[in-house]
């Protein structure tokens, strides 16, 4: 399908001189002649691929650079057909989306005219006052005002200043506080107010500006399309106008010139009008390494990546190696994190290129033709006015150590150029070569590592009883529940128990495709009741709308861990809840997690439990398990069963034609003969309608009379007629999992001077 290429016109000549003007059209990206094609959403590609990179592709478009006080723009020629004469054939001709040279054939056409949202006026002072000292590009302050943020976090009002003034900065602040963009908008702050001059045409890639690594696949991914959503041209009168709606008074508060708008897009926000100026790209493992490769080719601006992936392509790739010598901005996002990857030799690798090269101290050129490289690109520099400028590096976590954060500031570290392998997080961090000779420290962690805004609570049972445990809690509080277990193994047994329960839920961990973790990942992101049953790679920076719940299934290995998975929920001010569900054998640790925290067992309330309910929940994890066992166990034979047959075959052997061999001919294998199988399907068939029998009953708490509902000693008329009656669970209120915490009563402190009065019986 081919959209139709739609602009607004506003005719400003009379038609019968219109073969004298000349034809002057804005368009956006939006108004081009975009074909539909399929493009898997989960696979990513939406991610750092959009805009720029992708305009050549449109048929019938020419691309056109041109640079303005407001950055670089594009335009398009594009070949439409034009209206002629009533009746008369319709011919295809190029016209200029932006005509500054002479008249061409767009000279017989009227002149129309659309003001570009980003070439209208925008009053950061009126509209967005609490971001107004940073002085960002209007294009940044217009997508903030788009997308709401009006206020800056904490974080990004420490760290933004310093930042665009050029500083390095170490932040550490709260889980979901916004860090992204509080690297993120002075990147983007300098590469707009920067990207004036067109770069020659012999070098046709894009010098890159920006290396941002991230440690996990799907964290790149959302950093990059964070960060693409701040480049979206937005029409900020459509938004002002809506909030107007929203909020009448608005309108006599912030007046403007804007003009109204007739029609609002979908969201009444941001209607993409004209294409980024920046290209904002990830690379990342699990996807296609040439298609990455060939982004790569064209340049970008800000590159996010996996250390890992990174280090394979730069392997290949001398320009990008390269372009990471001469980067403006590195910053590590979750650095910490990064090293527990197992990409701590990639990293290092990747960090030397970044180091200073004094003369006396130069690097080697590791690569071929480095050095006509070098001079090339410094004479391109100095032309630029580029390469002065020194790197500037940021690093951003939730969590890092003070000791570490101490050490980043002291100017006394290590030799950067030592050729021994860092061997610790802290090594090498150390080994970051801060141009600053003191780099900013912004230390907004919260005390304890918890966020306000997050209910903790936990559940002390046996291990065997944490499945009946996890079901009811899933039960009586419906919603997005994050669910993480410290294996794969875990995941594994436990995702065939939730399908027969009927329950939604997706496995997230690392031994599963990346189509099929991105596409897990969608899935939970857009169903409001769902589950995701995840490792640790989902614990760090994911930014999941409204997560409700974080349960710690197996708890977490560490206090920055717990840290970092409770951070999934309670984002950006928004309330969460965490559950922890504790073993016997896992007390101690937990003790000694909080206990790093500065904080003690006692402090996290349990969770109330209908017992009576819990129980009737037991019966159906029962059946789960037998089926599921009984369900491995025909898996298990036939693959065992496949395997001897192939293996026979290749062996040239016959086998037994019954099948029914003894344990004697297959080793240790004993096949089942056909009967035997059959009666393990049977009986599998009738456990599982046993169990769909038992998940259609419902679940009556003790005391409901379901027969009289006014009757029995807990009435539930008031709860049905108030609509709040829990639907699962018959005789139970409809509340939040934080309305249902039980305060553990802290430890009686029994005082001395109690003991000594105390005088015993006789007296
Ligand atoms: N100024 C702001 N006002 C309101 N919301 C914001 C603002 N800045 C960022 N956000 C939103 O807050 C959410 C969390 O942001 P982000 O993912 O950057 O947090 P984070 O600090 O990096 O979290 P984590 O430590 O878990 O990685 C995002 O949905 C983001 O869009």
């Amino acid at each position: 399908m081919v959209a139709q290429l739609k602009t607004k016109r506003k005719a400003k000549a009379p038609l019968q001189d219109a073969r004298k003007k000349t034809k002057t059209r804005h368009l956006s990206a939006g108004d081009l002649p975009w074909k539909t094609v399929s493009k898997a959403h989960e696979a990513g590609l939406d991610a750092g691929l959009e805009g720029i990179m992708e305009l050549e592709e449109v048929e019938g478009v020419e691309v056109v650079y041109e640079e303005t006080d407001a950055g670089r723009i594009i335009k398009f020629n594009i070949t439409e057909d034009e209206p002629t004469k009533k009746g008369a054939k319709k011919t295809a001709q190029p016209h200029n989306v932006e005509t500054k040279a002479g008249p061409s054939r767009a000279s017989v056409e009227p002149t129309v005219t659309e003001e570009r949202p980003e070439e209208r006026p925008f009053d950061v002072k009126a509209l967005l006052p609490a971001w107004h000292q940073f002085s960002l590009h209007p294009q940044l302050n217009r997508v903030l005002y788009a997308q709401r943020f009006l206020i800056p976090t904490p974080i990004q009002a420490k760290a933004i200043p310093i930042a665009t003034k050029g500083k390095d900065v170490v932040g550490i602040a709260e889980t979901g506080s916004g860090k992204t963009l509080a690297y993120g908008l002075p990147i983007l702050h300098y590469i707009l107010t920067q990207a004036k001059v067109e770069p020659p045409a012999q070098r046709q890639r894009r010098p890159m500006r920006a290396l941002i690594l991230a440690p996990t696949r799907e964290l790149a991914l959302q950093v990059s399309s964070h960060l693409n959503a701040c480049l979206n041209n937005v029409d900020v009168f459509s938004v002002k106008m809506k909030r107007e709606e929203e909020e009448p008074d608005l309108g006599s508060r912030l007046k403007s010139k804007g003009k109204s708008k007739a029609k609002l897009d979908s969201e009444g926000l941001s209607k993409a009008r004209s294409p980024p100026l920046v290209s904002v790209a990830a690379i990342v493992g699990g996807m296609s390494a040439q298609k990455q490769r060939r982004i790569l080719d064209r340049g970008v601006d800000v590159l996010v990546a996996t250390p890992g992936r990174l280090w394979d392509i730069m392997q290949e790739d001398e320009d990008l190696a390269y372009d990471i010598k001469h980067l403006r901005f590195l910053v590590l996002d979750e650095a910490d994190r990064m090293i527990e990857n197992g990409h701590f030799a990639e990293l290092d690798n990747i960090i030397r290129l970044t180091l200073k090269q004094s003369e006396d101290e130069a690097i080697e050129p590791e690569f071929e033709h480095d050095e006509d490289r070098n001079t090339v690109a410094k004479d391109l520099a100095d032309e630029q006015g580029e390469m002065k400028e020194e790197l500037q590096t940021l690093v951003f976590s939730a969590t890092l150590s003070k000791d570490l954060q101490r050490n980043l500031k002291k100017r006394s570290r290590p030799s950067r150029k030592s050729s021994k392998p860092a061997s610790t997080l802290d090594d090498l961090l150390l080994r970051l070569d801060f141009r600053d000779p003191n780099p900013e420290v912004i230390d907004l962690s919260p005390e304890g590592g918890v966020v306000s805004t997050l209910r903790e609570s936990r559940i002390d049972c046996l291990t065997n009883d944490k499945d009946a445990h996890l079901y009811y809690f899933l039960l009586r509080y419906p919603g997005r529940s994050l669910i993480f277990l410290s294996s794969i193994d875990g995941i594994r047994r436990l995702m065939p128990l939730m399908e027969l329960l009927q329950l939604k839920a997706f496995p997230l961990h690392s031994q599963l495709e990346q189509r099929q973790r991105l596409k897990n990942l969608d899935r939970f992101k857009s169903m409001p009741n769902s589950i995701l049953l995840a490792t640790d790679i989902a614990a760090r920076g994911l930014d999941i709308p409204a997560v409700d719940h974080v349960v710690h299934y197996q708890i977490p290995r560490t206090a920055d861990v717990y840290v970092h998975r409770n951070g999934r929920t309670a984002r950006a001010m928004r309330g969460g809840f965490s559950l922890l569900m504790i073993a016997p054998d896992e007390r101690r640790i937990v003790r000694a997690l909080l206990g790093s925290l500065g904080r003690q067992e006692e402090e996290i309330p349990d969770m109330s439990i209908e017992l009576y309910l819990l129980d009737k929940l037991k019966a159906r994890i029962q059946l789960a398990r037998e089926i599921d066992s009984l369900q491995h166990k025909i898996r298990k034979e036939k693959h065992e069963k496949n395997w001897l047959k192939e293996a026979a075959e290749a062996m040239d052997i016959e086998l037994d034609s019954g099948i029914g061999l003894s344990d004697d001919d297959v080793g240790t294998v004993a096949m089942p003969s056909k009967r035997q199988r059959k009666t393990a399907n049977a009986k599998t068939a009738a456990l599982k309608a046993e169990l769909k029998e038992l998940l259609a009953q419902p679940l009556v708490a003790r005391g409901v009379s379901t027969r009289y509902i006014t009757s029995g000693s807990r009435s539930i008329v008031d709860d049905m007629i108030k609509g709040k009656y829990h639907e699962n669970m018959l005789g139970l209120k409809k509340t939040q999992a934080g309305q249902d915490i039980i305060s553990r009563k802290p430890r009686e402190v029994v005082k001395k001077e109690e003991y000594e009065e105390w005088g015993g019986f006789d007296t």
